[in-house]
C-alpha cells in the first residue's frame, strides 16, 4: 500500500553508516535530509556527476551547498557515462552510475566504509519501470520491476520510499522549505519514462486511483515468478549439462527449454536473444532428430551451433 513520506521513513531501519545516493533532485534531497535528521554523523552522500549535460556543474555546487548545511561529507565522483553502440543512453548512464556509487560508499571514506547506500525511487518511478518494461515486451523478470533490496557489489542497497508517492515527497520538502533541483532532462519528451510520467500517469490516476497499490502488486508476483524460472532454469541446465545436450533438452516441454536456453545464453554467454532468435532456436532443436541435421543460428552478440550431440556457442 502507498505510504505517507513520515511513515516510509519510519519504518526505515538500514544498516549504518548510511550513503544516500544524491542527485540534488527532489526525491533524494528529501531521502537525504530525512536521514542526516534521523542519524546525525552517520549519513554520507555520494553525487556521481555524469558530464552529459552543461547544467551538471551548477548541479555539484547545490548539492555541496546542502551538505555542507546539513553537516554531510558529500563525496562527488565523475564518470564517462556515453554510451556503447546498442546500449540506450539512459542504461549506460544508470550502470557508470552504480558502479561509481559502489566504489564511492567503499573508498571515499576509507576510515569508514559505507554499509549500505539508499536510492530515493518511488511509487511513481516503480510504475514508470514496470510500463516501460511492458512497452518494450519484456518477461517477468522486467516486469518485477525495482526491488527494495539487494546486494551488489558488495553492499546492500536500499530503495525506502517505493511506496511514496512522488506528490508526496514533493509536498514534504515544500513544507520543510527546503528547495531542489529541476533536473531539465527529466521534462525531455525524447525520453519513453518523461513521456510516461507526463501522459500516462495523469490518465491511470484518472482511471485507476489505486495504479500504485495494484501494478506493485502484479510487479510483485513477477519477482517471485522470475525466482521460480531462475531456480527451475538453474535445475535443468544441471540436469542437461552445460553446454546443453540437444536429446537431453528435447526430452524438456518447450517452455521449459526456452527457459533453460535462455538462462544459458545469459549466466554463461552474457547474452540475451530476442525473442525471434530463440524461437528459431527452438524450432532447430525439435527438428535435429538426425545425425547430419546441423544448427547455425545467431543469437545475441554470437552464434548457437551444433556440435555433435551438444549445442555449442561462439563468439566470433
Ligand atoms: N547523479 C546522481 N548522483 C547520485 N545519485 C543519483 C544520481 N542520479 C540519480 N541518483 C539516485 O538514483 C535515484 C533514481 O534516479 P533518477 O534518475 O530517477 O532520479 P533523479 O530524477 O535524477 O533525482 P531524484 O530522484 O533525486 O529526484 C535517485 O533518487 C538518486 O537516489
Amino acid at each position: 500500500m502507498t505510504q505517507s513520506f513520515d511513515a516510509a521513513m519510519a519504518a526505515f531501519a538500514p544498516p549504518l553508516p548510511l550513503a544516500v545516493a544524491f542527485s540534488g533532485g527532489a526525491d533524494s534531497t528529501a531521502l537525504l535530509l530525512a536521514c542526516a535528521r534521523r542519524w546525525p554523523g552517520q549519513v554520507h552522500a555520494i553525487h556521481v556527476h555524469h558530464g552529459l549535460q552543461s547544467a551538471a556543474d551548477g548541479f555539484v555546487a547545490q548539492c555541496e551547498a546542502l551538505c555542507a548545511r546539513l553537516q554531510v561529507p558529500l563525496a562527488v565522483c565523475r564518470v564517462d557515462a556515453r554510451h556503447a553502440a546498442g546500449q540506450s543512453p539512459e542504461d549506460a548512464a544508470r550502470q557508470s552510475r552504480y558502479a561509481a556509487l559502489a566504489d564511492a560508499a567503499l573508498q571515499a571514506w576509507p576510515q569508514r566504509p559505507m554499509a549500505c547506500i539508499a536510492l530515493a525511487q518511488h511509487a511513481d518511478d516503480q510504475v514508470e519501470t514496470l510500463l516501460l518494461a511492458l512497452s518494450r515486451g519484456a518477461g517477468v523478470a522486467g516486469l518485477a520491476a525495482m526491488p527494495a533490496r539487494w546486494q551488489r557489489l558488495g553492499l546492500t542497497w536500499l530503495r525506502p520510499l517505493l511506496q511514496v508517492e512522488g506528490a508526496a515527497l514533493r509536498d514534504w520538502l515544500v513544507a520543510q522549505q527546503q528547495d531542489w533541483i529541476e533536473d531539465p532532462s527529466n521534462t525531455d519528451q525524447r525520453y519513453t519514462r518523461n513521456r510516461i510520467r507526463a501522459q500516462l500517469l495523469p490518465q491511470l490516476q484518472a482511471a485507476f486511483p489505486q495504479f500504485r497499490d495494484t501494478f506493485a502488486r502484479s510487479s510483485r508476483h513477477c519477482a517471485q515468478a522470475a525466482e521460480l524460472l531462475q531456480e527451475v532454469a538453474q535445475a535443468d541446465l544441471a540436469a542437461v549439462g552445460s553446454p546443453p545436450a540437444i536429446a537431453a533438452l528435447q526430452a524438456l516441454s518447450s517452455a521449459r527449454q526456452a527457459n533453460l536456453l535462455r538462462h544459458w545464453l545469459r549466466s554463461v554467454h552474457s547474452t540475451t536473444p530476442a525473442a525471434a532468435q530463440l524461437e528459431e532456436l527452438l524450432r532447430q532443436v525439435a527438428a535435429c532428430t538426425t545425425r547430419g541435421h546441423q544448427i547455425r543460428i545467431k543469437l545475441g552478440c554470437g552464434f548457437v551451433v551444433r556440435t555433435g550431440a551438444l549445442l555449442g556457442w561462439y563468439n566470433p
